[in-house]
């Protein structure tokens, strides 16, 4: 079976990515399996600069090409908050549970009409001598009141599919392959680079 690396201790975002390779004939490995103290410190402005800045730290250290994700929630009402502080916005921890309190708080007095936001992806792809590629995916959502179903990870329970009429979390792991902004950078990813995901590695 061939082999990919992606560059993340998120073990959600790990069954998002093996959803999506298993039928591609991938294993999925991530930093919990071949570097298990490697922890790249987040130190970019932009989704797109951490993912380069994770991809490309593992990839030197690793010897090996990898594939990073940098993602985040984006909600209208708080101006783009989480975005990039999405997995610290309750404090250096990063836990969900507290994560998705401080949103249901933040927006406790703001009405439906006004609780848009989108999830937002970029991956990067970096390999020994090769120039970095990002690929970036967006879906658009709104945020619940409380939280629905117990599939996915991080933000999934709070965030509405408007397409799906249903959470994030209510939907089955590859219904939110097949619509989620992971799966849509993933898409793009292996549109422009076709090669890469079937070679062997
Ligand atoms: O599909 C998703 N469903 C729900 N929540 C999500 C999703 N995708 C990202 N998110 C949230 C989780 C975390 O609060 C932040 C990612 O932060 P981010 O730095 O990219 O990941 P992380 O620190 O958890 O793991 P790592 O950097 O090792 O890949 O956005
Ligand atoms: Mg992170």
């Amino acid at each position: 079976m061939k082999k990919i690396v992606i560059a993340t201790q998120n073990k959600g975002k790990a069954k998002d990515f093996e959803t999506m390779l298993a039928p591609l004939g991938y294993k999925v490995l991530t930093l919990l399996d071949v570097a298990q103290d490697m922890d790249v410190e987040e130190t970019g402005v932009t989704f797109e600069e951490n993912a380069i800045l994770k991809a490309e730290a593992v990839s030197k250290a690793l010897g090996i090409p990898v594939i990073s994700d940098d993602s985040g929630l984006e909600i209208d009402a708080l101006n783009g908050e989480p975005g990039v502080y999405s997995a610290r916005y309750a404090g250096a921890a990063k836990s969900d549970s507290a994560n998705i309190d401080k949103v249901l708080e933040k927006l406790n007095s703001v009405p439906d009409s006004e609780r848009t936001a989108r999830f937002r992806c970029v991956l990067a792809i970096s390999a020994p001598g090769q120039q970095t590629e990002t690929f970036s995916g967006s879906c658009e959502g709104a945020i619940l009141h409380e939280r629905r179903g117990d599939n996915g990870f991080g933000y999934d329970p709070i965030f509405y599919v408007p397409a799906q009429e249903k959470a994030m979390a209510e939907l089955e792991p590859h219904e939110k392959a097949s619509i989620s902004h992971r799966g849509n950078a993933l898409r793009k990813l292996s549109e422009s680079m076709p090669a890469w995901l079937n070679e062997e590695k």
